[in-house]
């Protein structure tokens, strides 16, 4: 505790523990010596907590939950504490005030905001809820609808719509410290009852079950076997029908249900992974950094689906974007679409399209003279995936760019020291292969080649932070990290049909588990005809396939023509209609099993001497994650990423894995590295033709080791790459 002034009556108390005021066990009880410091205190005659260097708190400290003596200290008595105080409390809120730090300004009796403060309830993005009793406080302050939707998404709003809400008293532009001096000094002897939200009813809605009824059942579709929307929603509705103090005995319960979660472990664990791959790679960075990321100017070539969400991204990041296409013809498709986004995009900012200021040349021009790459510091080549051609867009970039320019391919898979073999400067040529939409998904895998230096790895990682995504920094090989585990899980999702299966159980077992869109969806999605035009440069199908190779084997391993057969029928999916699914239209959306896929699969197997058989939910599972693992696996051992954390965080923002189960790898070492082990053993001797279920060498290692916690892993290796 301290004073505002000298003589101020204004006792002061700050969160103090870099970076973001985390509330750990020696904060919390500073906080509570701090209350009762000041209550005991006559001179003293109001309290005002605020948090140190511009920011209020972040809430709980999340590595607290892991470890041994958390039970010994709650925030929910001090809280409590807080409300109850004779002397008027007002909370100060600069920056974030999130989880448990909203919650101590709950108890405060006033709340004061920074315009620029941003504030939330996040807990249920780390499998929790909140648990110092947010969900009671704060219907009661904002009504069951608003705190509903804040708790159960664990959005962050800001102070404006905070204000809006009801959720501050007032917003400052100036200096909030000071502003929230002036309020505790005029609130000194006023009626403090009428501010203790524990007090308060909840504000009560026309027909309060049927909302609940309704809210519940959005809950439980978004949340697709994730627990913690639902028992963050079984907490507000407690508030809807019980006492405080009962409501808050029904939050501790569902709290300690959440907490000892395995579903929470795994976000907690991808909460950290995603900030520990970022940091890595940044630390490569020399200092200062080359070029200012955003003041100079950046291009890309080629504004199909990939460019357009490329430039996009780059506009709302308000990097300066030169879009270039081959002729005049794509550039005015490309432009269209990119403009269609972008006012979409500033729709759904404040400020509208002023703020992305896009129709300002000097931040996106659109051209197809390559001349006017002379003096860009960056390239992101999205170009059609064709070795060829990439060589000699790559063999005229490194003749065009300035000396320092930095070459990036979007390439999903080629080999990055090829593309780069094209140009006089491979130390600059390194991979940055976005996903698909470019501007929604927040992966950016990084892709180094045998020359690219650490400056070039630095400034992608920089180009990411930048883009707001998460960065991933892997090795060069066929598909890198993300496509290479996804090989095998799509070969054997497609082998699962040969054998007796439909797209729509293979695809229904993999959404249960949590995917947002299964396999064949997927595919569907992006368009088969995109694997076929692969496989037919890879010499596995068309017109370069040997005359008498076996229809259904390729260099003595198992091979399905499935996903070619409906290509050569002109099914490529939703742009067709017709996919693995039948869609209403060309370009339709909604999925329906298709009776002629069915027939046709019935015909393949019998012309194959292939016996249909039932499959069941786990062997579907168990065949397309742990063959997907197993590569992973293989994938460390390589050398070609540095930890398990960055194949999850590849795998959880970029593929759709779900979050709740922390990630491929994460997920192995719950269910346990010997059951893995055991499974694939299994499923690879009742297919020894297929060699991506042949358990790595790298798994066996480890279950011979123990099964050694995830933390471990990398120490059973070796070999690292010097770049990772
Ligand atoms: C309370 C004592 C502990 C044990 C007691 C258990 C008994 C039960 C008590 C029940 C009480 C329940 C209280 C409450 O309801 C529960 C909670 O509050 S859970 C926490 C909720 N808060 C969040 O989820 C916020 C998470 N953080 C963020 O969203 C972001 O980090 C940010 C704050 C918006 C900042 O973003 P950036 O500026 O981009 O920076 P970084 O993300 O890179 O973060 C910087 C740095 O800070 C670390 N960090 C951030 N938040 C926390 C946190 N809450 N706890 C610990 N550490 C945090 C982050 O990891 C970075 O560090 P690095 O990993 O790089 O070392
Ligand atoms: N589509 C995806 O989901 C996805 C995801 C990740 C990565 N990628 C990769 O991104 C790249 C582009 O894929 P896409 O799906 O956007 O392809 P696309 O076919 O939609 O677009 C390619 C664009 O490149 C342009 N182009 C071709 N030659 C050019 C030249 N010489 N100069 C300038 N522009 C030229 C074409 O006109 C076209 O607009 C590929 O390497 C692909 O593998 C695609």
């Amino acid at each position: 505790m301290e004073r505002y002034a000298r003589s101020s009556a204004v006792a002061v108390i700050r969160l103090r523990n870099p970076p973001v005021n985390a509330l750990s066990v020696e904060v919390l009880q500073a906080l509570e010596d701090g209350l009762k410091k000041a209550e005991a205190d006559p001179s003293v005659k109001a309290i005002m907590i605020c948090g140190e260097n511009g920011k209020f708190s972040a809430g709980a400290d999340i590595r607290g939950f892991s470890t041994p003596k958390r039970h010994r200290v709650a925030l929910g008595p001090i809280v409590s504490l807080i409300e109850s105080s004779e002397k008027p409390v007002v909370a100060a809120i600069e920056g974030i005030a999130l989880g448990g730090g909203l919650e101590v300004a709950l108890g405060c009796h006033y709340r004061l905001a920074h315009v620029k403060a941003q504030m939330g309830l996040p807990e249920v993005t780390i499998g929790l809820l909140p648990g110092a009793e947010g969900t009671q406080r704060l219907p009661r302050l904002i009504g069951v609808p608003a705190a509903l939707d804040m708790i159960t998404t664990g959005k962050h709003i800001p102070a404006t719509e905070a204000l809006k809400l009801g959720l501050v008293d007032e917003i400052v532009e100036e200096n909030t410290i000071e502003a929230a001096i002036r309020l505790a000094n005029k609130v000194i002897g006023q009626p403090l009852g009428p501010r203790r939200l524990s007090l308060k009813p909840v504000p009560k809605l026309p027909n309060t079950d049927a909302f609940l009824r309704e809210a519940l059942a959005k809950v439980k579709k978004q949340a697709r076997g994730f627990l913690a929307p639902e028992l963050c929603f079984q907490a507000v509705k407690a508030a809807t029908e019980r006492p405080f103090a009962e409501g808050v005995r029904r939050e501790r319960e569902l709290f300690q249900r959440l907490l000892s979660s395995e579903q929470a472990r795994a976000l907690q664990y991808a909460f950290f992974a995603e900030r520990a791959v970022s940091r890595d790679h940044l630390s490569l960075a020399p200092s200062p950094l080359p070029g200012t990321l955003l003041s100079d100017v950046y291009i890309y070539t080629g504004l199909g689906t990939m460019g357009q969400g490329i430039a996009t991204s780059l506009v709302k990041a308000k990097i300066p974007v030169v879009a270039l296409e081959q002729d005049l013809e794509y550039l005015n498709k490309g432009r269209k679409a990119v403009m269609g986004l972008l006012e979409r995009e500033a729709m759904k900012m404040e400020g509208g399209a002023q703020t992305l200021d896009f129709h300002n040349p000097a931040r996106l021009q659109f051209t197809v003279d390559f001349d006017l790459l002379s003096d860009v510091d960056l390239v992101i080549e999205a170009v059609f995936e064709d070795m060829a051609l990439k060589k000699e867009i790559f063999h005229k970039l490194s003749k065009i760019c300035k000396p320092g320019a930095l070459l990036c391919t979007n390439t999903s898979a080629l080999n990055i020291d090829e593309i780069a073999s094209a140009t006089s400067r491979p130390q600059q040529v390194i991979g940055t292969h976005f996903f698909s939409p470019a501007h929604v998904m927040r992966l950016l895998e990084i892709i180094y080649g045998r020359h690219t230096s650490p400056t070039a790895i630095a400034t992608a990682m920089q180009l990411a932070k930048a883009l707001k995504k998460v960065g991933v920094v892997v090795g060069n090989c066929f598909g890198f990290v993300g496509n290479r585990m996804m090989f095998p899980y799509v070969e054997q999702a497609v082998f699962l049909l040969e054998e007796g299966s439909r797209p729509e159980a293979v695809d229904q077992a993999l959404e249960d588990f949590g995917f947002k869109i299964g396999p064949f969806r997927m595919s569907d999605l992006a368009g088969l005809d995109v694997g076929w035009r692969s496989r037919k440069g890879q010499g596995l199908t068309g017109p370069s396939l040997p005359a008498g190779t076996a229809a259904r084997q390729r260099h003595g391993q198992r091979y399905s023509p499935l996903p070619d057969l409906l290509c050569e029928r002109g099914r490529f999916g939703q742009k067709t209609g017709k996919g693995w699914y039948q869609y209403e239209k060309a370009g339709g959306r909604t999925a329906v099993p298709d009776p002629w896929l069915h027939s046709f699969l019935s015909q393949y197997r019998d012309s194959h001497g292939i016996k249909t058989r039932y499959i069941d939910q786990e062997e579907i599972l168990e065949r397309c994650l742990f063959s997907l693992i197993n590569e992973g696996f293989a994938i460390l051992a390589e050398g070609i990423a540095s930890a398990p954390e960055h194949l999850d965080v590849i795998y959880i923002n970029g593929y759709g894995w779900p979050k709740h189960r922390g990630g491929p790898m994460f997920y192995a070492s719950t269910v346990g590295l010997p059951h893995v082990l055991a499974k694939l053993q299994k499923y690879s001797e009742a297919h020894p033709d297929v060699p991506k279920l042949r358990p790595s060498a790298f798994l066996k290692k480890l279950v011979a080791a123990g099964n050694p916690p995830l933390k471990e892993w990398m120490s059973y290796l070796s070999r690292q790459s010097p770049k990772l």
